[in-house]
This record gives C-alpha cells, structure tokens and sequence, in this order.
C-alpha cells in the first residue's frame, strides 16, 4: 500500500503546525476545528431533512439519548495526549454497499437506519468515535446513483459536497456482487476529488469465502488503477460480524489531522433528536414494502412533547409524526387492510424509539399523500431537501 498523501488543505496546514507542539498554534488550530465544525453543523441544519420537520417546541431532552458516558475523549488543552488526532471520514459507495451498517459498527450504536433497500439513507449523518487518540466523525451518506428525480439530484449534490469536506473518504465495495458501471461511475467522480486520501473497503466479507474477498480486493485495486485514484489502503471488513472494524478505524484515524476533539466527550451524533426519531419510524415502514414505494416513502416528526400531568416516575413522550407517500394507491399499501400494517409499523417504530430515548412513547401516526413529491421542487423544499 502507498504511503498516505499529505492533504495540503489549510485545516490541514494548521493541524501540522500544531504538532510542533506550540500552545499558541494549538489555540489556532483549535479555533480552525471549531470553526469548520461549526459551518458544517450549519449546513447540516439548513439542509433539515424530509424526514425531519421542526416543531414550534423544543425537542425535550431525554436521558438515553445516543451517548456513552465514560467517553475517553479530553475535555481539555492540557488533558489532549500529544499526537491526538481528530477529523471527519465518510463512506462512499452504491446503495446499499453496506456503508450506515459500517457507521453504526464505528460508532457502536445504531445512529443511522439500514434496510436491504437502497437508498435508504438520505441525508448526511454524523456518528462520532471516541478513542483515547483520537476523535474520528463518520459522516454517512446517501448512496451516489445515477439520479432520477429532483431528489436523486440533490442527494447526489450533499455526497460530493460532503466529500469536499471530510480528511479521508472510504470506498465501499460489497464482497458479494461484481463491481459494476455503478462502482465504476462513483470511482470516476471520487477520482476528482484529488487531494482528500481515499481507502478502499470491501464490504459484508462474512457473506463469501476468503477467495472470493481476494478477489474482491485485487478487483478494487484494478478499479484504483483504471480511474486514477491511489488507494491509501485497501482494507476487507463485516461490519455485522466485528470483523476488522477496529482495524478499519485505525487506517482511517491515521489520515485525520493533529487536532483537539471536535466534539465533547461521549456524544454518538449530533443528529436531532426528531430527525432520529424521524428515520426510526420510516425505517420501521420501509420494511416488507416492495417496489417503488421505498423512494416514495418521507417522514416529518410535528411534535415531540411530554404528557403534560404525568408524575416524574410515570413520563410519557407523545410523537406525533406523519408518513407521506406518493400516490393514494401507496397510501393504501401504508395503512393496510383495518389498519393493520400502520399499527404493526407503530409497534416497532416505538420500540426503537423508547430504546433510543429512554423513555415510554405514545406514538401518533398519520398517513398523507403529497403528490410526487420526489419531483417537485416546492414539496421537496418544504420537506427539507
Ligand atoms: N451479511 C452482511 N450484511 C451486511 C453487512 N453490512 C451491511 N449489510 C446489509 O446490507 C444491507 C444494506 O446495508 P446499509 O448499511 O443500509 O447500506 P447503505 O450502503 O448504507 O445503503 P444506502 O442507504 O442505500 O446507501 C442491509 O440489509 C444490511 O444489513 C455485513 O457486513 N454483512
């Protein structure tokens, strides 16, 4: 494997200074981070999500919300370790190449939805790793494709600008299918992005024998060779067997830049809670639904409050949330025959969502149609895209 690229990004020029050790440098660098966290929360915010819209209450605050408590990460200048590295890695690669089951595997808890559907994710989801050297944020993506909808189009628009902005970007390629036109066409657009290092990995190994992953694996250097990129590393890993997921975040941290944490200590994400809760019920819906409906499939959260009246010991959160389809036919599909299939959705919907929060949930669920919505330019501004 080569030897990782020195990105030549100012960010990066302020993070080398600071290795040299001065305080004053390191104030400076600090102050960069925070800055470049700051304008990309910022544009996380303005870019709100479908599946998010924003209610005149604040989200109330709930104690099981996605963190760790006994995070190693500094809370200081003085309690940095020499050599800490912090910095932003995302994945890229075809729906469903495995890519938010990676992240939720770095991060070790489930902050971005999967499904064997693609297209799944939708907008860009930061998890956070903390380690004792490091402080490495996994930006998750949507899967690049060649769009077909206005939709399409603007996903596209957030991958290339995430790319843009993160310290190293993870190729993934699935060790069980070929690499294909879809591969080639994402390597082609990656291969422009010249100064960002770039790691090859090959996906779900646990789905095929050891010859098949080394196959998969020179296949991945011939597709470096055949684009122009030069990999940093190319590196097999099953994100649901464990198997070398540390390893993977051990290449990744060694292409962030010398930086103070990004983040405080044991925070997972900084996704709102509503767009969690958001993503958690369309994941519940997208399962066992077929065909289009998939893509056609948005949820906004409305409210998010405490029942007012109900003792400390006895909390109830009610959500009120609204899934939009389409069409009427796929309206009809949502609900089920009865109800059925809605209530079955808002069963598993509040499960994830009362592990997530920590707390008992009423869950209101209403189906709405909003007609094509994937393609016109004033539903999707008013659904966030
Ligand atoms: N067996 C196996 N399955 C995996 C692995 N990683 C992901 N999967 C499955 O592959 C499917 C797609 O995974 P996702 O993580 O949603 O894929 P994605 O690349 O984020 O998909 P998009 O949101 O469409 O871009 C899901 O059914 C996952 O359970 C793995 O390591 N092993």
């Amino acid at each position: 494997m080569t030897e990782p690229r020195r990105s030549s990004s100012p960010r990066a020029k302020a993070s080398r200074n600071a290795a040299r050790g001065s305080a004053q440098q390191w104030a400076a660098d600090r102050k960069a981070a925070e800055q470049r966290r700051n304008r990309s929360i910022a544009k996380a915010e303005r870019r709100t999500t479908a599946d998010s819209v924003r209610s005149a209450e604040p989200a109330p605050t709930a104690a099981g919300r996605a963190r760790v408590e006994d995070s190693p990460t500094p809370t200081s200048y003085t309690e940095t370790p020499e050599g800490y590295r912090a910095g932003f890695a995302c994945f890229v690669g075809r729906p469903n190449a495995g890519k938010s089951t990676l992240t939720n595997a770095l991060v070790g808890a489930k902050i971005a939805i999967t499904s064997g559907r693609p297209q799944t994710t939708r907008h860009a989801v930061r998890g956070i790793v903390h380690r004792s050297d490091a402080q490495l944020v996994v930006v998750d993506t949507p899967g690049l494709h060649r769009p077909r909808t206005l939709l399409g189009e603007r996903l596209n628009d957030q991958v290339r600008a995430t790319w843009s902005e993160v310290d190293v970007i993870g190729f993934c390629i699935p060790a069980d299918q070929k690499i294909g036109p879809g591969d080639t066409y994402i390597a082609r657009q990656l291969a422009e992005v010249r100064r960002t290092p770039k790691v090859a990995i090959v996906t779900k190994i646990d789905t095929v024998g050891k010859q098949a992953v080394g196959e998969q694996l020179l296949a991945a250097v011939e597709l470096g060779k055949e684009v122009g990129i030069e990999w940093a590393d190319v590196v097999p890993v099953s994100a649901v067997a464990g198997d070398q997921v540390g390893l993977l975040a051990d290449l990744l941290v060694t292409q962030l830049p010398v930086s103070p944490p990004l983040y405080p200590g044991g925070e997972l994400t900084d996704e709102p809670e509503q767009v969690m809760v958001a993503e958690l019920i369309r994941e519940a819906a997208l399962e066992g639904v077929r065909d289009e409906l998939p893509h056609s499939l948005a949820v906004t959260v409305e409210e998010m409050q405490p029942r007012a009246g109900r003792s400390k010991d006895r909390p109830l959160l009610d959500v009120h949330a609204i899934l939009y389809v389409e069409r009427q036919s796929q309206k009809a599909i949502v609900i089920g025959t009865g109800g059925a299939r809605l209530r079955d959705v808002g069963t598993r919907a509040r499960l994830q969502i009362e592990a997530l929060l920590g707390t008992p949930v009423f869950l209101d669920l209403h189906v709405k149609v909003a007609k094509d919505w994937q393609r016109d330019p004033k539903q999707l501004q008013r659904l966030g895209f």
